[in-house]
């Protein structure tokens, strides 16, 4: 209930007594159960607003797992086989999520909060486990799984990387998460195929300084379907001598390398505009002709969220060329 309140009790009576220091106010709109009489809203009343928006945010959840039912047969009934992961579609969310946001409220807390519903929501599509690489730095390996995949998701680990790729590739809707290294040491990737498993999102998604969670990692899924447009495609590419020096100079990536007497194996990352022919000539122009190039996955551009993607860029190729 909405009451007119006048701020002196004196000014209501008509009179203004000398005890009376507070300035006189003209009438505006009170309510005791919101606010207090100097003018702010009271504890109980931010209370009940919170209260309000909870329930708000609440039946909006319970509306949109709801919405998943509609997906779940859209899906079907487009005849869209393969698993449920839309790398592109949640990559796109982000991207609204941070283009939206103007608030103190961190936006990590926010990315946190939508993986937390992603993954709920893809779970209730179909149910799945993520398989971590036992052989990289779990804690941190945990870490990312539990904030990009929540902990409603189960979570098994592997041996190591090779582990993760052939259980991924073997069931159809499981993920893995293997901890991106500069150094590899094994060429892991030579796992992935066309049609077993592929790299299909690469986190942390929002890269900021001192985020938590930041260890990078590679998402392993099965194939992603055909029209799903991601920026960045992923290469396999093995060379008899050592890697091109100037692989970063034709803007190209490399997120991982493996050396052994047979030469490099490297995992490359490059702009999706470029068919493969271009960047096989691109590799050309660094150095030297891969014997092997071939497309194991993409992933969404990483949003930057502070200006500070390129340092890291710089630090992974600099690293893989003085290295060999
Ligand atoms: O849009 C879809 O295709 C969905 O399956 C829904 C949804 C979501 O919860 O928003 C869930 C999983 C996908 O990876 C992407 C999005």
């Amino acid at each position: 209930m909405r009451l007119w309140k006048v701020s002196t009790f004196s000014f209501a009576f008509g009179t203004r007594h000398a005890y009376d220091y507070r300035p006189l106010k003209v009438f505006r709109r009170y309510d005791p159960m919101t606010q207090f009489p100097e003018g702010g809203a009271s504890l109980a009343a931010l209370r009940q607003r919170i209260d309000a928006l909870d329930a708000e945010l609440h039946t909006l959840l319970m509306e949109r797992a709801r919405v998943i039912e509609g997906i779940v047969a859209a899906k079907r009934a487009s005849g869209a086989a393969g698993p449920v992961f839309r790398p592109d579609r949640e990559a796109d969310m982000m991207r609204q999520l941070v283009e939206r946001h103007d608030s103190d409220l961190p936006i990590l807390t926010i990315e946190h909060l939508w993986r937390e519903i992603i993954t709920s929501c893809t779970g209730l599509q179909a149910p799945f486990t993520v398989h971590l690489d036992g052989s990289a730095d779990l804690l941190g390996l945990l870490d990312v799984a539990r904030f990009y995949f929540g902990f409603s998701t189960g979570l098994e680990v592997a041996g190591d990387q090779a582990d993760v790729v052939g259980i991924v590739a073997a069931s159809p809707n499981d993920l893995g998460l293997i901890a991106l290294t500069d150094r590899a040491d094994l060429p892991w990737w030579r796992g992935l195929t066309e049609t077993g498993a592929r790299i299909i999102a690469r986190v942390p998604y929002l890269m900021m300084e001192d985020r938590p969670a930041d260890l990078p990692a590679l998402v392993i899924g099965r194939p992603v379907p055909v029209e799903t447009v991601l920026e960045t495609h992923v290469y396999d590419a093995r060379w008899a001598g050592a890697l091109p020096g100037r692989l970063m100079d034709q803007g190209i990536e490399v997120l991982s390398f493996h050396r052994s007497h047979q030469g490099v194996d490297a995992l490359l990352a490059v702009s999706a505009e470029l068919p493969d022919t271009a960047v096989f000539e691109l590799c050309e122009l660094a150095g030297a002709e891969p014997d092997v190039l071939r497309r194991v996955g993409g992933y969404a551009a990483p949003i930057d969220v502070e200006g500070e993607a390129d340092e890291e860029f710089d630090e992974t190729a600099q690293t893989a060329s003085e290295g060999l």
